[in-house]
């Protein structure tokens, strides 16, 4: 290596020369001692002749655990050696994105970090006794071995690793594929697990461009926030409520958040959670970098107790009469149903959330959707519970347009006036028109047809609208005509 042959280098070569000539003039006993001492401390004379220090990193910590540190080093240098080592290894590692490069075996590659040169080197020993450990039986040990001048001990380990652990881990996230999580029906584990592949991004998303700003830079703040949570001492992890009518975009939202900050999602299924030791165990194994989602918030439990009990009653009554928020009947009766056998509490969600044991895990988001935020305990939701409270509401002309451009590449058009009045007079969902105006054949489907569609249809709701007025008020009118409060 370039750097032995410093100082000591040109020493040791002195007293290797003065040997050759003189070792033939000692007696054979005193020749063969030396030569059985240098043998064997020869390594330990040169490492404490040398001004070079060295850090090895195994592959285990122990028998059940991977070094953390060797899996950061290994990410870190993979992105090195993709441009700059001569020698790599190259896998595709189940859950990653993409073809994963690493440093080849017992391959050497230099570091510069600010101006400070360092050397890595991947090793791959063979050993007689197999290595056995939880994760896999065999002849071989690695290791990443880190070589740098004595001089830089303090900035290597307080600067320089930190770094590369932090780079590393980075790298590590990026490249890994990313995952939706739910709790299985017996409620205990996070055990049905897939690929998130959900396409939803925020520039897709219909709604007022001030608001999704807003929610954009929260985001982006948080991400990068975890100094500011050290400081001000509070766990690292947010809180968002979501509410609006059903097809308002609550879910599309949550994984345009996924997508945007690369994090996992939890999908908790808390009818499923049998108690709130359950769900403490599920929010332990949760891991960082994740969106924990709880969707139907108003409906997962009796967490209100009699409050709730009346005002629930009063709205299904209401509900009856509105098609719209009947849609999720179904649904909501089985949820009532297996909600009757969960004796999670409200204390315990409210542990769950800001409890000592949140703090378990850092970067995470905590995600509440409802299609009734009125129903919900205020001290469910209040700040600092529920960072950020966000309306989805229906679908008015700045949402159109921006459906229109992501449906049909439109701009503008002659029908855009039109169609934006009728949405500003009655309440459709932007659902409802990504549904009306999506073609149903790119062959023979034009974008002016879907908008005529979308036309037509608005045209048929507001007429719609305007019988079910004339209908309320002709039954209030026989109501009070019949109670005598006004005469025929
Ligand atoms: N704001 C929006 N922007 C773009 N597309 C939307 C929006 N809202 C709804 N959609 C479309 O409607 C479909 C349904 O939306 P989504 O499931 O996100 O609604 P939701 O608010 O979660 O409804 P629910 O309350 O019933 O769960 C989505 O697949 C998406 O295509
Ligand atoms: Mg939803």
């Amino acid at each position: 290596m370039e750097m032995f042959s410093s100082q000591f280098g040109s020493n040791l070569a002195g007293l290797m020369f003065i040997w050759t000539i003189y070792r033939h003039y000692l007696p054979p006993k005193i020749h063969e001692a030396i030569e059985y001492f240098t043998s064997r401390y020869t390594h330990k004379l040169a490492s404490f002749f040398s001004p070079y220090l060295d850090i090895t990193f195994n592959e285990y910590s122990n028998r059940f655990n991977r070094n953390e540190a060797y899996d950061a080093i290994q990410s870190y240098l993979g992105e090195k050696s993709s441009t700059e080592a001569k020698s790599m290894n190259a896998n595709y590692d189940e859950g990653a994105k993409s073809l994963l490069i690493k440093l080849g075996d017992n391959e050497e590659i230099m570091d510069d970090y600010s101006g400070v040169q360092v050397w890595w080197s991947f090793v791959k020993q063979h050993v007689e006794q197999p290595v056995i450990s939880y994760y896999r039986n065999s002849n071989e040990l690695r290791h990443y071995t880190l070589v740098f001048h004595a001089k830089h001990r303090k900035f290597i380990l307080d600067k320089y690793l930190p770094y590369v652990f932090e780079e590393g881990e980075a790298i590590t996230n990026r490249n890994k594929k990313r995952k939706l999580y739910t709790n299985g029906d017996d409620g205990e584990m996070w055990d049905n697990c897939i690929d998130f592949k959900h396409p939803a991004r925020f520039g897709m998303l219909a709604m007022e461009e001030a608001k999704k700003q807003m929610i954009l830079e929260d985001l982006q703040w948080f991400k990068g926030a975890k100094e500011y949570y050290a400081q001000i001492g509070k766990p690292w992890k947010r809180g968002y409520l979501l509410y609006g009518p059903p097809g308002t975009g609550k879910s599309t939202l949550v994984a345009a958040m996924a997508n945007l900050l690369d994090y996992d999602i939890y999908d908790l299924e808390l009818t499923a959670v049998k108690n709130n030791k359950q769900l403490r165990r599920l929010l332990i194994e949760t891991t960082c970098k994740s969106i924990i989602l709880i969707e139907d918030i108003d409906c997962s439990l009796d967490l209100t107790g009699q409050r709730a009990e009346k005002k629930e009653g009063d709205e299904e009554k209401a509900d009856e009469k509105d098609p719209l928020k009947n849609k999720h009947a179904g649904e909501k009766e089985a949820k009532d149903k297996k909600k009757k056998g969960s004796d999670v509490t409200l204390s315990g969600l409210l542990n769950f959330i800001d409890g000592i044991w949140s703090a378990c895990g850092e970067e995470r988001i905590i995600v509440f959707t409802t299609n009734h935020v009125d129903k919900l305990d205020p001290a469910l939701i209040r700040p600092g519970r529920m960072d950020l409270h966000i309306e989805l509401s229906y679908c008015r002309y700045e949402a159109f347009k921006m459906l229109a451009k992501n449906y049909l590449r439109l701009e503008s058009h002659p029908l855009f006036e039109t169609i934006g009045n009728l949405l500003e007079e009655i309440d459709v969902t932007p659902a409802d028109v990504a549904e009306n105006i999506m073609p149903r054949s790119l062959k023979t489907t034009t974008a002016e047809d879907c908008l005529k569609k979308l036309f037509v249809y608005l045209e048929k709701s507001k007429k719609e609208k305007k019988l079910k007025a004339e209908q309320e008020l002709m039954l209030e009118g026989g109501e009070k005509l019949a109670s005598g409060e006004i005469s025929g």
